[in-house]
């Protein structure tokens, strides 16, 4: 949608002015909405709250006779066009480039694509077909706005279960799996491994750092420990573990290049990422491509071993034993929020949880943290934070063992308990088990 605002071609009607797109994102199918784009990027919130207002004037003052002039008007400006002809050939083209041109890099190489019956379908026939790659056994590519088969979000266990599933099923050397507007991605190897979350952007900081040595990784709030050390240490590179949500990430990484702190890649453990070379569009396809121009020079230079050169590239990568996020759902009506609003009472169950770090021994609190509560101890992490749009206080904990995790999620219990509007039930069950 997006690099309709960019492309140049005449034919195709573009540049356009602007692109519009109805998607539910990787939410369920009830929660539909518009994304706006103009060739600046994604609207953000306070541009969507303008567009809403100027929206609720307008439509004050029509009639139903305007109303019904108007949506003829509009329908006869219409003209259907076949954009996605212009996007695919893009990404063909920029995988061939990456293999000093051979027209079908991925000859018989097998990729697997479920895309959740979303709008990503398009990349098996349109993308890796002609680049020479069989899609076998791929799924769910028909769109169905009632998602059948599962949710098309790469942070959801089933539908990661599904594409691994597929892999080793169908023997592929790779999976590549979208949400249903294809600004989230992952993938999984030969041997059922998943490159989802942490292992995702360990993977894609390699293929950038390789190319830009020394940049700055921007990252969401709930990665790992590991992945610092990995892209510090391994790869020399900088970890800036920022905020959750794709567009601060996003609008960080374009802060720091303007203060002078070089960043190619924002990317979030959801899937989202962007890159600087591509606009910084969190462009799931894009990102899968960058994945596939690795496969392809490695073939085209001679290197065998379906994906293995890239589980080779998160070799190193230390991954907790256990890796949980529980949501705490904060109870609006309840009358402990005395009529404030939720996240005022959110911000009251962070700032409790920060006085007990500082007065336990056991716990550290990161020194440099954007958002909500993040400690160390017992070999692991956890970090407390508002969620970006729900009444929730979501906990990631990660550690070595399930022992320890229960250590952490013990210190996260008791500085909360008085807080009676917080629905700690998961948390409760966790520590239980
Ligand atoms: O804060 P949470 O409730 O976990 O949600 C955070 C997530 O919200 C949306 O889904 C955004 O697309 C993601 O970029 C973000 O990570």
């Amino acid at each position: 949608m997006f690099n309709s605002t960019l492309t140049e071609d005449e034919a195709f009607l573009c540049p356009v002015d602007g692109a519009i797109m109805i998607t539910a994102s990787h939410l369920p199918y009830n929660r539909n909405g518009f994304k706006f784009f103009t060739n600046a990027g994604g609207l953000g919130k306070a541009d969507i709250k303008i567009i809403l207002e100027r929206a609720a004037d307008i439509y004050k003052s029509f009639t139903d006779q305007g109303l019904m002039k108007s949506k003829r008007k509009a329908s006869e400006s219409i003209k259907r066009l076949d954009y996605m002809t212009v996007y695919t050939s893009d990404l063909v083209k920029a995988v061939r480039k990456a293999a000093e041109n051979i027209e079908k890099p991925l000859e018989g190489f097998h990729i697997v694509v479920d895309a959740g019956n979303g709008a990503g379908g398009f990349f098996a026939e349109k993308v890796l077909q002609p680049l020479g790659a069989i899609t076998s056994g791929s799924q769910f590519l028909e769109p169905d706005g009632m998602f059948p088969n599962h949710i098309p979000n790469p942070e959801d266990k089933t539908a990661m279960k599904a594409i691994t599933q597929a892999v080793l099923e169908n023997k592929a050397d790779l999976g590549i799996i979208f949400d249903t507007d294809v600004d989230r991605s992952a993938a999984v190897d030969s041997i059922g491994r998943e490159f989802n979350r942490n292992r995702l952007i360990a993977l894609m900081s390699a293929i950038v750092l390789e190319e830009h040595p020394g940049t700055t990784i921007v990252t969401d709030s709930v990665t790992s420990d590991g992945l610092t050390t990995f892209i510090e240490k391994k790869l020399g590179g900088k970890h800036h573990r920022f905020k959750r949500g794709y567009k601060n990430v996003i609008d960080e990484a374009v802060r720091l290049n303007s203060v002078g702190e070089e960043s190619h890649l924002a990317i979030e453990t959801s899937g989202h990422g962007a890159l600087r070379e591509n606009h910084w569009l969190d462009d799931g396809a894009y990102l899968m491509v960058k994945v596939l121009n690795k496969l392809a020079s490695a073939i085209a230079s001679g290197i065998a071993g379906g994906s293995k050169v890239l589980t080779d590239l998160v070799e190193g990568l230390q991954e907790p034993g256990v890796a949980v996020e529980l949501r705490l759902k904060i109870d609006q009506n309840h009358p402990d929020l005395k009529g404030g609003s939720f996240r005022e009472y959110g911000e009251a169950v962070l700032q409790l949880l920060e006085n007990h770090i500082e007065s336990d021994p056991k716990l550290q609190k990161a020194p440099v943290n954007y958002e909500g509560v993040r400690a160390s101890g017992f070999g692991g992490w956890f970090l407390l934070r508002l969620s970006l749009h729900d009444p929730v206080l979501p906990l990631n904990i990660e550690a070595t063992s399930h022992e320890d995790a229960v250590k952490l999620g013990l210190a996260v219990s008791s500085a909360v308990k008085e807080f009676h509007a917080l629905d700690t039930s998961a948390l409760d069950k966790f520590i239980q088990t």
